[in-house]
């Protein structure tokens, strides 16, 4: 049975009339970078505050590092980075820092080493000696991360991370995202698809406060059981594909001139299998190739499950 960091079964959550969670379930394996992708409004602020033991349920079963949510709970073993962190103005970054590594129980000593770590995981050594209120708007969600990694905690919580941040910024925290990988438990919302899938192993789907779907993203995305053609201006021999696969779904897309053949996959017929025969049918009828690949993008699968 796989170890979860976070459990959670029919979990509903009312602000007055609104009803942000509709009796959502979320499963997340330790050890994974997870993805909670959704709508604006979806409910995925909501999720993070129940789970950090900020907001209570109203109704369903939560399960956190395999107890109730509670702040005191989850000193150093959680941490959240707010969609909107907020700083004091009149700390240095190492200060503030450091002062967040007491309250964690450290002592000055280690809190100060441990703001120099996770100042190195987003680049910003340059500016520790700056006072927060001086800082942009990518830096202050720069610290913001790196007040999220304090204390190497087991299950991080990122509400939207790179947004604001410059794009090697962005590129080096989804490096860094990647590197706790089996190590330590994150889940990331975020509203670019591509970044995720890209340093995530597992996902779901929410909106309008329910899960739509959630599993791994090789999955979601069937990589086994899916493959595409994308095809230059010249012959499109369709049918002769469809005619050569047999039971597998053979579709076209005029517009960009994708072909997709979803199939069974077994033993004997992975993805590989797959595109080899559908590559030597078109090549044969002198179709031009530009691009192959596997699976469908998290957007697209995205797209197709908040239609
Ligand atoms: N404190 C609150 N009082 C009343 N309604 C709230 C409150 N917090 C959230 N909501 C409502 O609950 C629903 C879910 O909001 P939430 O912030 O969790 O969505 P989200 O998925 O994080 O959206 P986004 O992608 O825009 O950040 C929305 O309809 C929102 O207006």
């Amino acid at each position: 049975m796989t170890a979860l960091a976070l459990a959670l079964g029919g979990v509903h959550k009312r602000f007055g009339a609104v009803h942000a969670l509709r009796g959502v379930d979320l499963r997340v394996p330790r050890g994974s970078v997870f993805a909670l992708i959704g709508p604006n409004g979806a409910g995925k602020t909501t999720l993070f505050s129940v789970v950090c033991g900020f907001l209570r349920a109203d109704q369903g079963q939560v399960s956190v590092l395999d107890g109730t949510p509670e702040v005191e709970r989850f000193k150093g073993r959680l941490s959240a980075l707010p969609q909107d962190a907020v700083l004091g103005r009149e700390l240095t970054v190492r200060e503030h820092l450091t002062f967040l590594g007491r309250l964690q129980g450290m002592s000055q000593e280690t809190a100060k080493r441990e703001a120099e770590r996770v100042l190195a995981i987003v680049d910003l050594g340059e500016l520790a000696g700056r006072r927060a209120g001086t800082l942009s708007h990518g830096q202050i969600k720069r610290v913001g991360v790196a007040q999220a990694f304090l204390g190497d905690p087991e299950l991080i919580l990122l509400d939207e991370p790179t947004a604001g941040l410059d794009p090697r910024h962005a590129h080096d925290l989804r490096e860094a995202l990647r590197g706790h990988r089996g190590r330590r438990t994150i889940v990331v919302s975020s509203h670019n698809l591509q970044e995720l899938e890209a340093i995530c192993d597992e996902a779901a789907f929410i909106d309008k406060g329910q899960t739509l779907e959630s599993g791994a993203v090789s999955a979601l995305t069937a990589q086994d059981a899916e493959i595409f053609v994308v095809l230059a201006a010249g012959p499109e021999p369709i049918d002769v594909v469809r005619a050569r696969l047999g039971d597998a779904r053979v579709e076209w897309e005029p517009q960009p001139r994708v072909l997709r053949v979803s199939f069974q996959p077994g033993p004997d017929r992975a993805a590989e299998d797959v595109i080899a025969d559908v590559l030597r049918e078109l090549l044969a009828q002198g179709a031009r190739v530009s691009g192959v690949g596997k699976g469908r993008s998290l957007e697209q699968r995205y797209l197709e499950a908040t239609r």
